[in-house]
């Protein structure tokens, strides 16, 4: 169990990235959800122990994860958002590298432990090759494979599908889904399929602050009789912000489909099995009309 409590960081700058986290999270997948700025990595980051909060306190299990770093680092496993080089050599010889770091010092154990993390990953056929020439999906195949090694407890993947394309993605989130319940694993995103397709929990950061957490099928029932839809013309769009708490809007064959947050039907518009993109848009919607 990963216990966080009245996390908050400031930068430099004066940007009030994390105010107050508070959150609690059980082994098995976990979707952070939440728009660009949102605070996801920078709370991905300070549990990760590669940068100090402002305030607050972590604990993974036994570990006092800013008093003790070296402890929690020893069961992490981390895939950043952005690795920024991509080094030259054999994705063999990055993991072989990485697992001497990791601690895995027997080089017997080391070639099991590499080839199985390569096999896994579906990139055994181009273990010679370097990383630098990779893809992006193979890259982030990589991310995981060095994210895996040693056998982590608790695991931060940081964003990790986007520019994916969608068979590069299904590959990558199925990799994911095979990593097992019996760890934490959180998935931090702004992609709401990405959490809908793997996490039984999830919470969602806006501004820094926690506004939701729960389970998406309870949260998706939470909507349900308050969501409706109408095809209309773009030039439609303001009179229809003005009237209506419009929660989405997007183009199909043309046209522009709003969704709508009511508690009664309004005027020409059809009912809509709420999805979890309508339970985040309307966080999000709420949160904007408050502001
Ligand atoms: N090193 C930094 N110095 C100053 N401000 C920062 C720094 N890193 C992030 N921020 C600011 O903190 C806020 C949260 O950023 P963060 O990167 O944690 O969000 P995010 O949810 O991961 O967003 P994205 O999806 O765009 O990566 C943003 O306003 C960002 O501009």
């Amino acid at each position: 169990m990963l216990e966080i409590a009245g996390l908050s960081h400031t930068y430099a700058n004066g940007t009030k990235a994390l105010d107050d986290v508070n959150l609690s999270i059980p082994r098995g997948m976990f979707g952070l959800l939440g728009p660009n700025g949102a605070g996801k990595s920078t709370l991905m980051r300070t549990v990760a122990s590669l940068q100090a909060p402002t305030a607050g306190s972590i604990r993974f299990g036994d570990i006092d994860v800013l008093a003790e770093p070296e402890r929690l680092r020893r069961t992490l496993g981390y895939l950043p958002q952005d690795f920024g080089v991509y080094p030259r050599v054999s994705a063999y010889a990055m993991l072989d590298q990485m697992a001497v770091l990791k601690g895995i010092t027997g080089k017997a154990d080391r070639k099991a432990v590499v080839e199985t993390l390569l096999n896994q990953t579906n990139l055994w056929a181009v273990r010679d090759k370097a990383i630098a020439g990779f893809s992006g999906g193979m890259r982030q195949r990589f991310g995981i494979a060095q994210a895996l090694i040693g056998n982590p407890e608790l695991i931060i993947v940081d964003e990790p599908t986007a520019g994916l394309d969608p068979e590069e993605r299904n590959r990558f989130l199925n990799l994911l889904a095979a990593i097992g319940d019996n760890v934490v694993v959180i998935l931090s995103t702004h992609i709401v399929d990405d959490v809908a397709d793997l996490c039984p929990r999830m919470a969602v950061l806006a501004g820094g602050r926690l506004q939701l957490e729960g389970r998406p099928a309870d949260l998706i029932a939470s909507t349900r009789g308050r969501v409706w839809r109408k095809a209309i013309n773009h030039g439609e769009l303001a009179d229809f912000q003005d009237q209506h708490e419009v929660i989405s809007t997007r183009l199909f064959a043309g046209n522009t489909i709003v969704h709508v947050l009511s508690s009664e039907r309004p005027d020409g518009f059809d009912p809509v099995e709420g999805g979890l993109e309508d339970v985040y848009f309307s966080t999000l919607s709420t949160l904007r009309r408050a502001a």
